[in-house]
């Protein structure tokens, strides 16, 4: 079978043309392409773009799969416009032995929707005093290619540089999350006049920054590289400015809540605004968003992170931190982003989906749109307007804080290797 794609605008640039895909490829591109039996998308008005990558997703399998599973995960995933998402370790029990991740890897195969790359674990149980097996999750069938101890910084520094350095040797990358844990103690909320006022206790920028000030130094001296997760603040924005201009290897990510949400939500104390790391101030959300359109921070990663009703309607300071990302992502770096006129559909291309696969050595995926590439690729209708509704997201969860929120710009069709895996907001099962 043979899909069809007529009349879309590869990045948002040129005329329209029609793009067939069969054999997991791009066939052809041309214009007045020939229907041949293929099924047709139309997608006149529409802006094509390679397949998104998301280097940071919690898809809570194993362990609470009340919240999600790979299966509905990837179904948000597709929806979102994902044809690849790393998928983090902090499952229970934790993704720490390549027995969990190859189970991972494979039933994210089964599902088919998405490419799931499980994260391995950096420490055994996430407990952060002894390395786990990295170099035997790498060498198992899912080929885990990214590290990370993610809802935990690893934070002791001397096991930090061994990981870094067992890391370079087996070719993989280790992801940071980066916070002081002696600055977080009892914190909920970014610490400032917002959090003063509500009596919640302060997270300070300085416990994100300090470990990513330490992080770019640690991967200076092992010749290696880090990347940092959900960077939140503009002094990790001028950090990473700092250390890329002396050669340091680093990467980072910004999520989409980071880039158009800021602590002014804390005021109703509804906890579907608590995350880790916190809703920063908008000179925060002004900076990593500079930072992003001028390529300091690499990519945007969702962070997404389902949690149970009864984990999220209780008071603010016990809540779990977390909230969905995948569904809503691209409409958000449209809001933030391409609305604004900080990137053009190139720039989304880049951030969304060319970065995050090369951070991880993905061959696969962010490729050009031409003939004989890959297809994994997204159709996004630019002026399409949605209002989101939690219960009509595909995840299992329903922590959005975008509830009812009207966006424009919306993903309308999701191709895996030539397949259709979305179409007009429902999924499609392999037949
Ligand atoms: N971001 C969060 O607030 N929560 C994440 C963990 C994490 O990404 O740090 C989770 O697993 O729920
Ligand atoms: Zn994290």
């Amino acid at each position: 079978m043979t899909v069809l794609i007529k009349g879309a605008r590869p990045y948002g640039e040129g005329e329209p043309v029609d793009i067939r895909l069969g054999d997991g490829e791009i066939l052809e591109i041309g214009t007045g392409l020939a229907d041949d039996g293929a099924q047709v998308i139309d997608a006149s008005g529409q802006v094509l773009l390679p397949g998104f990558v998301d280097l940071h997703t919690h898809l809570r399998e194993p362990g609470r799969e009340d919240t999600e599973t790979i299966e509905s995960g990837s179904a948000a995933a597709a929806l979102g416009g994902y044809t690849a998402v790393f998928a983090m370790a902090n499952t229970n029990p934790v993704a720490d032995s390549v027995v969990i991740t190859d189970h991972v890897f494979r039933r994210g195969q089964e599902v088919g929707l998405v490419d799931v790359h499980p994260v391995g674990a950096v420490t055994v149980g996430l407990e952060g005093k002894q390395l786990a097996e990295m170099g035997t999750m790498a060498a198992g069938t899912a080929g885990v290619r990214m590290f990370s101890d993610d809802g935990k910084c690893v934070h002791d520094p001397l096991l930090m540089r061994r990981a870094l350095e067992y890391a370079s040797s087996l070719g993989v990358l280790i992801a940071q999350h980066a916070e002081e844990p002696r600055l977080t103690e009892g914190a909920v909320a970014h610490e400032g006049a917002t959090a003063a006022r509500l009596g919640l206790a302060g997270w300070p920028r300085a416990a994100e920054e300090s470990i990513v000030a330490r992080d770019a130094l640690l991967a200076r001296d092992a010749n290696t590289r880090v990347h940092i997760c959900h960077a939140s603040t503009a002094g990790t924005v001028a950090l990473i400015e700092w250390a890329k201009a002396q050669n340091i290897s680093i990467t980072a990510e910004v999520t989409p809540h980071h880039l158009l949400l800021d602590d002014s939500r804390l005021e109703t104390y509804d906890a579907v605004n608590k995350v880790n790391p916190p809703l920063r101030e908008a000179s925060d959300v002004a900076a990593l968003r500079k930072g992003l359109a001028d390529g300091t921070i690499d990519c945007v990663a969702t962070d997404h992170a389902p949690h149970a009703e009864q984990e999220k309607c209780c008071e603010f300071s016990v809540a779990r931190p977390g909230m969905l990302g995948l569904e809503t992502a691209l409409s958000i770096v449209v809001e933030t982003m391409v609305r604004p006129g900080l990137l053009d559909w190139r720039g989304v291309a880049r951030v969304m989906s060319e970065r995050p696969a090369e951070i991880v050595g993905l061959d696969d995926h962010g490729r050009p749109i031409d003939v004989g590439e890959p297809a994994n690729l997204v159709l996004v209708d630019p002026d399409a307007s949605w209002t989101v509704r939690g219960p009509e997201l595909a995840s299992l969860s329903k922590n959005t804080p975008y509830e009812s929120m009207t966006m424009q710009g919306r993903v309308t069709a999701t191709f895996l290797r030539g397949r259709v895996t979305a179409l007009g907001g429902q999924v499609t099962k392999r037949g």
